[in-house]
């Protein structure tokens, strides 16, 4: 019989409230009925920290993993090891650094994700996240929520997007909805920097322009988005070095992957004012 062993996190009574919250343990991508009639073994659990957890115990005879990179199991190594049946490691969602790629190559696992699932809801966030910073809405909010009102205290940090060049790191799918999704904002420049370029005349439809040097793109933008995946090639890729190439006071938004940047480095290129957010 197969296994498949699903690693998703736990909805409570938002899951049934919400039947559409696919990943969780109790809506369990809506996989139960399918494996019931195919005879499959489902195992779905949210425990996954530990050599004492189900993921561990679980994974060594699992045919198929399937994890969200909201609540990841980590396939590494070892478990990759252990795993002496999986064939299969498949990300219900977009984006697979959760999983040790050299090894599952080396032990020919298959890693799949399931490409385009929420590009949207990122695009739109992203967009969301930027008006949030430039026009300095955070601040703004708290001091209406706590009973202030000190408008000159918000207004100095407070921009339009208009007039801005705005620059998405990867161009992919979540990179190029970004870039159509501000066009009518009326910036100054569109950019993106990306190894691959833009098919046909995607780049001309939504106006953007191709830098091909990372310190040159970060150098022009006033804001940059990150829109690529964490591999090898870009873990740490905004650092204390490449920080300096912004310009002073930029906007930097992650809804990538968190470990794109070195913490400590874009911490203290806020507190240097090198980042205004
Ligand atoms: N926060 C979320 O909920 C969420 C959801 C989906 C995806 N993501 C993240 O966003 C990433 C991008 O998703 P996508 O659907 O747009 O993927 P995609 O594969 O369509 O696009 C990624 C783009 O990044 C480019 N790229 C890769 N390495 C690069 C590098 N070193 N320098 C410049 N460009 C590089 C690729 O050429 C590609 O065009 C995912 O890998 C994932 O990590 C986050």
């Amino acid at each position: 019989m197969v296994k498949v062993l699903a690693i998703l996190y736990d909805g409570g009574r938002h899951a049934q409230e919400q039947p559409l919250l696919l990943g969780t343990t109790e809506n369990a991508l809506g996989l139960r009925p399918y494996c019931e009639k195919h005879g499959i073994e489902l195992v779905v659990t949210s425990d996954k920290e530990g050599p004492n957890s189900e993921f561990a115990k679980h994974i060594v005879d699992a045919d198929v993993l399937i994890t969200t990179p909201f609540h990841p199991g980590y396939l590494t190594r070892e478990y990759i090891e252990k795993a002496k049946n999986l064939k299969v490691a498949i990300t219900a969602g977009v984006g697979s650094d959760h999983v040790d790629l050299n090894a599952a190559n080396e032990k020919k696992i298959t890693v799949a994700e399931v490409t385009g699932s929420n590009v949207v809801s990122v695009a739109e966030h992203v967009v969301m996240t930027i008006l949030l910073l430039v026009r300095n809405y955070g601040p703004a909010h708290e001091q209406i929520v706590s009973g202030g009102w000190e408008v000159a205290a918000v207004a100095k940090a407070a921009w339009d997007l208009e007039g801005k060049v705005v620059g998405t790191l990867g161009a992919g799918r979540i990179g190029y909805r970004v870039l159509q999704r501000l066009k009518p904002f009326d910036c100054k420049e569109l950019l993106y920097y990306d190894y691959a370029e833009l098919p046909g005349d995607a780049a001309q439809q939504v106006g953007a322009r191709r830098v091909e040097d990372l310190k040159e793109f970060l150098g022009q933008c006033d804001v940059v988005t990150l829109n690529c995946p964490l591999h090898e090639g870009t873990k740490g890729i905004i650092n204390k070095e490449t920080l300096s190439y912004f310009k002073k006071g930029a906007w930097l938004v992650n809804t990538a992957r968190g470990a794109l940047c070195v913490e400590q480095d874009v911490a203290d290129a806020l507190n240097s004012g090198q980042l205004a957010g």
